[in-house]
């Protein structure tokens, strides 16, 4: 399947789930994160859920990165460049939402990509190889590919992989990990 029909279908597909089956499969989505070998790092990028687009909600995995003591990063979209600048979340850093919908810090420490261990990612779908599609702007092929090499990228799915997406180009960055409500899958590329 092309990326542009599978956008379409997986739109369709995560809006006809209702709100306690978002909040079910995100919570056991966040539950199942913590059999991931990825909680010996310091710096996690966290995406904060656009609710009317019934995305992952992250709250769940904030409330773990809490209770580890781990720093939570958050971004800014700057919807011209498709450029993303990063803050650390902190108790006092105050979230706005964007014209998208998307909750932003206003202000705060910026932390530059190489800094940040692990990403995780949000998704439209994902392949059985690890490649991945979000809304189709690139931000995060962009910000991904700012980060440093050995950074875990983890997708985030309330569905499980496709077969292959068909048309991959040069700038698409695969996943190291996916998780779904059921499932954790190991990409090596
Ligand atoms: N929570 C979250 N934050 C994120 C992303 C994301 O996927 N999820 N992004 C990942 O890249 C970037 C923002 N990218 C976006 C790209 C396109 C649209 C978009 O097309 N939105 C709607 C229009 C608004 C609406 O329907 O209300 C659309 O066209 O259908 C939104 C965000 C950065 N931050
Ligand atoms: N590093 C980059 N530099 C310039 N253009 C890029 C870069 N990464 C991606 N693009 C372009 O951005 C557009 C969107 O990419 P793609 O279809 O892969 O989006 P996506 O991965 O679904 O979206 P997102 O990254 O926002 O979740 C494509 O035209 C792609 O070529």
């Amino acid at each position: 399947m092309k990326k542009k029909d599978i956008r379409i279908a997986y739109r369709k597909k995560r809006n006809e789930l209702s709100e306690e089956d978002i909040e079910e499969k995100s919570l056991s989505i966040a539950n199942k994160l913590l059999e991931l070998p990825i909680w010996n790092y310091s710096f996690y990028h966290i995406f904060l859920s656009i609710k009317h687009l019934k995305e992952v909600n992250t709250e769940f995995i904030l409330h773990i990165l809490n209770g580890k003591d781990k720093n939570a990063v958050v971004s800014k979209s700057d919807f011209k460049s498709l450029g993303m600048q990063h803050y650390l979340l902190t108790d006092a850093t105050p979230l706005k939402a964007n014209s998208w919908g998307i909750p932003e810090p206003m202000f705060g420490i910026e932390i530059p990509p190489q800094e940040i261990d692990v990403i995780f990612i949000p998704l439209l779908a994902f392949d059985k190889k690890g490649e991945r599609i979000g809304y189709g702007k690139g931000f995060y092929d962009r910000f991904l590919k700012e980060c440093k090499g050995n950074s875990v990228k983890v997708g985030l799915s309330f569905f499980e992989a496709l077969d292959k997406i068909s048309d991959i180009d040069v700038n698409d960055i695969g996943l190291d990990y996916c998780v779904t409500p059921d499932k954790i899958y190991t990409f090596n590329q």
